[in-house]
């Protein structure tokens, strides 16, 4: 199910402004990959050329090359929905659909995809998709309830859930803890941990510890200078740019000398 990402000089435009220039890199399938660097360096605009959401927004595009598993993202024969399906996306701010109850949310992805489905159907998606978010215990007995009813760390849960709902084969997470007390980041991350035995996630992250903890690769993305696009710097183990960067500005970032 999982699948690997190869990027090749991709360069990603928001109208006539180059946001990312020549990102080259290779997500491994199961594993984590960690997006780090300053603010405004295009580590968010990178994460959403990987399903297509970069282009959602008018004006937005972009060149190079992206391949899931060999397929060409940007083919013009391949359907952005489709392709959002199989790479889901888990945002900053838990986003749970606020009128509906926990059940109704982990199924809305699959709602918007499918034919009608039966109910024990429904029931095990439910349960399995809580069960690989880490949620089910918390939540089975109030599975009607609002999910607005949860916690901000429950209801991260609950929108992960709802992503892999939909088994997809890449997890894009966008500093997915932010807005999550230590302990719910830490509930977060042990399940990244678990997940990346089934999905290639790929995470961005201003807490340099958190990308220490979860990733198995780390990119640094960085500006040569204000209003210059942003580039990615270096693409290495975790464990290599935290001990011994290649790269002195990785060095620099990493030791909190700038960002
Ligand atoms: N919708 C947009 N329209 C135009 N420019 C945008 C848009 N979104 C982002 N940008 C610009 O693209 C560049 C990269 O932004 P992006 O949000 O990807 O950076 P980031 O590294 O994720 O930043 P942060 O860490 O602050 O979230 C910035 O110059 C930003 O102003």
């Amino acid at each position: 199910m999982a699948k690997s990402i190869t990027v090749d000089s991709l360069d990603i435009y928001y109208g006539d402004f180059l946001a990312v220039e020549g990102v080259t890199m290779t997500i491994k399938a199961r594993s984590v990959t960690a997006f780090i660097g300053p603010s405004g360096c295009g580590k968010s605009t990178f994460l959403r050329s990987l399903n297509r959401m970069h282009e959602v927004i008018p004006g937005a595009r972009v060149e190079g090359k992206v391949m899931v598993d060999g397929q060409s993202l940007y083919d013009a024969a391949v359907d952005p929905v489709a392709v959002r399906r199989q790479i889901g996306m888990v945002f900053q701010r838990p986003n749970p659909f606020p009128t509906m109850s926990i059940y109704d949310n982990v199924l809305a992805g699959n709602r918007l995809n499918a034919k009608k489905m039966k109910r024990a159907e429904a029931d095990d998606i439910v349960e399995r998709s809580l069960k690989g978010a880490n949620l089910w215990n918390e939540v089975k007995d109030r599975l009607n309830k609002p999910g607005m009813g949860l916690s901000g760390g429950q209801q991260q849960r609950l929108c992960i859930a709802r992503a892999i709902a939909v088994e997809p084969q890449v997890l894009l997470m966008d500093e997915p803890c932010s807005a999550l007390d230590p302990i719910s980041t830490s509930a977060i991350e042990d399940l990244i941990h678990e997940l990346k035995t089934e999905y290639t996630i790929v995470i961005v992250t201003h807490n340099m510890q958190q990308a220490a903890r979860v990733s198995d690769e780390t990119g640094f993305f960085n500006l040569k200078a204000a209003g210059q696009p942003g580039h990615l710097v270096e693409f290495n183990s975790t464990q290599k740019m935290f001990a011994n960067p290649d790269n002195e500005s990785t060095e620099a970032y990493i030791s909190g000398r700038f960002g």
